[in-house]
């Protein structure tokens, strides 16, 4: 049976273009998508986290539309807090207060929760991880990988219907990175994963692959990640590390 929250629901760009520094970031970028799991691919700087921000409703594009379900996640604020969350590579830039139970509450109060109902629906999304026991626990105490699964948990809270991954696994080991992707798999959440590691986005239904901010090809992982990884590899072959600065 469809999950209502994930069913019909289509990420749709319009000749999105995005700059920053004097520079164009993100090109012209059009695509319509409706697949469950979606992952970007691309190399460092090629605008994948300028892309994850754009969709999260974050940043606002220089030229064109974003549009999540109908909804422009940038104008529309409320809509978008209800539709599309994101998990950062590093969590510090994520969490904002120093208790786990705290952060778990904030978004759902900013979603228009009354203060004794955010404080029940913390609770049971914790206990619903076992962790109950961590509600009142300080975050800074905690290892990277439980600061990640505060944040993971603090954004499923939300029940958004998008949830954005900014390669949150880099730095995790594999027990921990298999850990959050049970978590994730289970949670059923509609997925939009960016990385620049192709083992991370063998699951995925749909890839996209960003090259130097604009969509070079789309495609299923089979079709993708072959042609991804020559192509790394050989850009590894040459001295190109200048293309950094670039
Ligand atoms: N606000 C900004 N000001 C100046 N340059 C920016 C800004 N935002 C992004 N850029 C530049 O745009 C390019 C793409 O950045 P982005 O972080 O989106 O890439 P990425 O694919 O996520 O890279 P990585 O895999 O290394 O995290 C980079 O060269 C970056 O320096």
């Amino acid at each position: 049976m469809p999950d209502a929250r994930t069913s019909d629901f289509t990420i749709e760009l319009d000749a999105v273009s995005y700059e920053a520094g004097g520079r164009t970031v993100l090109s012209d970028l059009t695509l319509r998508c409706s697949s469950r799991r979606i992952g970007v691919v691309g190399r460092n700087g090629s605008g994948k986290s300028t892309l994850a921000r754009l969709l999260a409703g974050l940043v606002k594009p220089g030229a064109g539309q974003v549009r999540l379900g109908g909804i422009d996640p940038f104008q529309d604020r409320r809509a978008a807090l209800a539709t599309v969350g994101i998990l950062f590579q590093n969590p510090e830039h994520q969490i904002i207060f120093p208790r786990v139970a705290e952060e778990i509450a904030f978004g759902l109060r900013q979603q228009g929760m009354g203060r004794a109902q955010a404080e029940a629906r913390t609770e049971a999304v914790l206990a619903s991880f076992d962790k109950l026991h961590w509600k009142d626990a300080a975050v800074a105490i905690l290892s990277q990988g439980q600061k990640h699964l505060v944040c993971m948990m603090a954004v499923l809270a939300m029940s958004p219907r998008l949830l954005i991954l900014d390669e949150p696994y880099a730095g995790l080991d594999i027990p921990t990175r298999r850990q959050l992707g049970r978590y994730l798999t289970r949670a059923g959440t509609r997925l939009l994963h960016i990385s620049h590691e192709p083992s991370d986005l063998a699951d995925c239904d749909e890839l996209f692959w960003l090259d130097r901010g604009r969509i070079v090809a789309r495609g299923t992982p089979a079709e993708l990640l072959p042609d991804f990884t020559a192509e790394m590899i050989r850009l590894g072959d040459l001295d190109d590390i200048a293309d950094l600065a670039g």
